[in-house]
């Protein structure tokens, strides 16, 4: 099943956030149908850097086809501000669905952008943006490939400029809505009301952010089709490292990190290092 097909189900489809292959096989084994590549989490971990458009379209379509070597799963690939203009951003577009995306979504900040979450944003105008969704729906090769636009206007313009650019990026073909930062509940049951019959909304929870948290069952209800968890990852990650790192610099020793590793089978367990070298027996000489 598309991504396409599977968002027209009533159920909500929830995506964790990933930044390389291995977060995508860890996410895949725990049963996710979908992954949201976070350029947030690329920055987070191959930076150590903010989310603030440091992150180059390279690095990121690197990621994507790297990604697309370990699963088969549909991945919904934030391309930030599409990396400049509308000839900028239906290259992305055709570069990073060859390199397997499922769904490319874009925003309308200005170039550097910044978190949704963090303050001080700036926009685009809401006809240029217009523009750039419809450069992507031109670029894609297939219609099963999504175009999400996302508008950061909420936090810039207002909630009610954010619904006015929610309406227009709507009109322009966009395949998924993303509202980003809605600030309470109420105005989570706005954009639903206003939008869920016309096109699938996207929910994005940001642990610590200005969103409310709901799980996938209330986001549903509400009227969302697709949630994205996507820095609750790498803010596990580093939680997991923390302990880690602390105990081994403390002790010497992994003893008593033992119960918060997977041992050498079980690591090569997911990595599927066994069926891999079977595999490569077929080659020898
Ligand atoms: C969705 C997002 O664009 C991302 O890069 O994953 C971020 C998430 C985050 O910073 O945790 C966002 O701007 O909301």
């Amino acid at each position: 099943m598309t991504l396409k097909q599977r968002l027209l189900q009533q159920q909500i489809l929830i995506a964790p956030g990933v930044y390389d292959a291995f977060s995508a096989l860890m996410a895949e084994r725990a049963g996710f149908e979908a992954l949201y590549l976070s350029g947030a989490s690329i920055a987070y971990t191959r930076l150590g850097a903010p989310d603030i458009g440091l992150v180059s379209f390279a690095e990121v379509c690197e990621t994507m086809a790297t990604i697309r070597e370990r699963t088969a799963l549909p991945v919904i690939i934030d391309a930030d501000t599409g990396y400049g203009n509308a000839l900028n951003v239906q290259r992305t577009v055709r570069r990073f669905e060859r390199a397997g995306a499922s769904a490319i979504q874009l925003e309308d900040q200005t170039s550097p952008k910044r978190c949704g979450h963090l303050d001080g944003k700036q926009l685009i105008g809401a006809a240029e943006m217009v523009g750039k969704i419809r450069a992507a729906l031109d670029a894609r090769a297939s219609d099963q490939t999504l175009i999400v636009a996302r508008t950061d206007a909420v936090a810039v313009d207002g909630f009610e400029a954010a619904l006015d650019r929610g309406e227009a990026y709507l009109e322009a073909g966009a395949d998924v809505l993303f509202i980003e930062a809605v600030r309470d509940a109420a105005q989570m049951r706005i954009v639903t009301e206003r939008f869920a019959s016309r096109v699938p909304l996207l929910a994005n929870m940001v642990e610590g952010g200005k969103t409310p948290l709901k799980n996938a069952q209330e986001l549903q209800e509400i009227g969302y089709r697709l949630a994205i968890f996507p820095g609750g990852t790498v803010r596990a990650v580093a939680h997991a490292l923390e302990a880690y790192f602390g105990e081994l610099r403390q002790s010497g020793s992994n003893k008593g990190n033992a119960g918060r590793m997977l041992d050498f089978d079980a690591l090569n367990g997911v990595l599927g290092t066994q069926a891999i070298l079977e595999g490569s027996r077929r080659y020898e000489g």
